[in-house]
């Protein structure tokens, strides 16, 4: 491939841009992209090729919708592609570009993501953290249990749990108190408002001069939302008994001012909240769709569901909740909670890069300065790679299926929920297994039924507009208990 294109750009032809749509004046395809960008998307690569270029305004975007285009741009070119282009949601909510997930690529990005590695993600971090999950999963059964008879809000109780558990790792101490509530729908609503605005293809962030017009309200809206972050952040800071603690936060205290790197990287107070924002921002609504997903899929299919519990009940038994050891043994779950990331990618888009020089893939030039979007919804129902793609067969991924040996973990691309390469999802370690554990709690632990009136088979799988995939209709079940009564444990909390 390297001698082919070397060939041609020495004969001296110019490449073309990959095909696409045409746009319109100015806008270019941006009044194309629709409200479901991740479908408009996938149905232009299905007329112009898993390779497509758009003009996003100025902005010359590629995207990429198979497998194999993904490999090129995040294995081959992963290195060109390791920014993430201007965006009016990283300089108005992340704190001007200071935070994790939209730092350039360079020094401060290597440190910070360094730091999270370090003291959240890595395996030993992993590990200390176990009785934080597994304690925090208890707290969310005997909320459920307590629910037993009526229709909980499946999503709403899972986010609690998810943030409660990633505070207590983060910073040694929850952030909800008990039972759900005013501070707690304010939360999610807080985190779902910013997929909301990160969602939008903003006119301003394409369109030279159209910034201070601000014409769709994104970046009021941005300003807004970003007050209410930086004064509940505040609030964490300074609530923080900075003792000799080893979580990320009191470590962060510690190092605040020094130089932290060769290149004389320092953090202060800034750097610290905005990475406090993308930790929670980016790993609570993300893992509690997914577990919500995955327990609509498995209502949906009673079978599937049935299976399930006879795994757990054969591993587990019914004489106490799923332990996080207990993981490693419950092959069906695991296929369960990988075809939820296939049908229900929590980032259809995944995150936007930008290219910091020109490169040239599959014989077409690719600008230098050029937007990424990675389809990751798309390739993931690509029907040359997966048979009855639009089926939930969890059977896929098992031994003696098409795809047993398939991983979610950024290597095989026809499934990369958490993106590949350099930019890879940072909490991918923490989420997947937040992911199948709390899904495991939710399936051994109770039976599920639908509230009065709705069926399995109608129920709603509509998404919702946003940077992460919402279900429209959030989904309300009713949780009947199918352990003995002492496996749910005290009612402490
Ligand atoms: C269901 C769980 C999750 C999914 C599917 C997911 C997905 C993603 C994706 C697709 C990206 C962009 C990757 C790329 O550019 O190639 C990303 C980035 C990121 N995620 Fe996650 N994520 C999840 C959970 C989490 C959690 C639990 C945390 C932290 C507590 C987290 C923190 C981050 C951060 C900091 C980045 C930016 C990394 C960088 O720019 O270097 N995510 N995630």
């Amino acid at each position: 491939h390297r001698l082919l294109s070397s060939a041609s750009s020495r004969s001296g032809r110019r490449l073309p841009l990959p095909p696409g749509p045409k746009g319109w004046p100015i806008l270019g395809n941006l009044p194309q992209l629709g409200a479901k960008p991740h479908h408009t998307l996938a149905a232009l690569s299905r007329a112009y090729g898993p390779l497509l270029h758009l003009r996003l305004g100025r902005v010359h975007a590629v995207v990429a919708s198979s497998a194999s285009v993904a490999a090129a741009f995040l294995k081959t070119h992963d290195a060109n592609f390791s920014s993430r282009p201007p965006n009016s949601g990283a300089e108005h909510v992340a704190y001007n570009y200071q935070d994790l997930v939209f730092a350039p690529y360079g020094p401060r990005w290597r440190t910070l993501r360094k730091l999270c590695s370090v003291h959240l993600f890595c395996t030993r971090a992993l590990e200390g953290f176990r009785h934080v999950r597994e304690e925090e999963a208890g707290v969310l059964a005997r909320a459920l249990l307590g629910r037993r008879g009526s229709a909980a809000d499946v999503g709403e109780e899972v986010n609690v749990c998810a943030a409660n558990a990633l505070a207590r790792a983060v910073m040694g101490r929850r952030v909800f108190g008990g039972g759900l509530g005013r501070e707690t729908e304010e939360f999610k609503e807080m985190v779902v408002e910013l997929m909301r605005l990160a969602g939008v293809f903003n006119l301003g962030d394409f369109v030279t001069g159209l910034g201070w017009l601000d014409p769709q309200g994104v970046v009021a809206r941005m300003k807004r939302l970003h007050r209410r972050y930086d004064a509940m952040l505040d609030k964490m800071i300074a609530d923080h008994v900075a003792g000799g603690g080893e979580d990320l936060l009191s470590v962060m205290i510690r190092l605040r001012g020094q130089p932290l790197d060769d290149d004389g990287t320092t953090i202060s107070d800034v750097e610290i909240k905005a990475l406090l924002l993308n930790l929670f921002t980016a790993g609570t609504d993300t893992t509690s769709s997914t577990v919500e997903w995955a327990l609509a899929e498995l209502i949906r299919h009673p079978r599937l569901l049935a299976e399930a519990q006879r795994e757990m009940d054969s591993v587990v038994g019914r004489g106490r909740l799923v332990s996080d050891d207990d993981l490693a043994g419950l092959p069906f779950l695991q296929a369960v909670v990988k075809e939820t990331f296939r049908l229900h990618p929590s980032t259809p888009l995944s995150l936007p890069r930008a290219s910091t020089g020109s490169c040239e893939v599959g014989g077409y030039h690719i600008p230098g300065g050029a937007t990424l979007l990675v389809n990751v919804w798309a390739i993931a129902r690509d029907p040359a790679v997966w048979p009855c793609p639009l089926e939930f067969r969890p059977e896929r991924f098992l031994p003696g299926g098409e795809h047993t040996h398939v991983d979610v973990r950024g290597t095989d691309f026809e499934l990369i929920p958490f993106g590949a390469g350099r930019r890879i999802c940072a909490g991918m370690t923490m989420g997947l297994r937040m992911v199948q554990f709390l899904t495991a709690t939710l399936v051994h632990a109770f039976d599920w039924a639908l509230p009065e009136g709705q069926t399995p088979e109608k129920l709603d799988m509509e998404e919702a507009f946003g940077l992460t995939l919402q279900r429209a209709v959030p989904l309300q079940a009713r949780p009947t208990p199918r352990l003995s009564p002492e496996a749910y444990g005290a009612q402490t909390r």
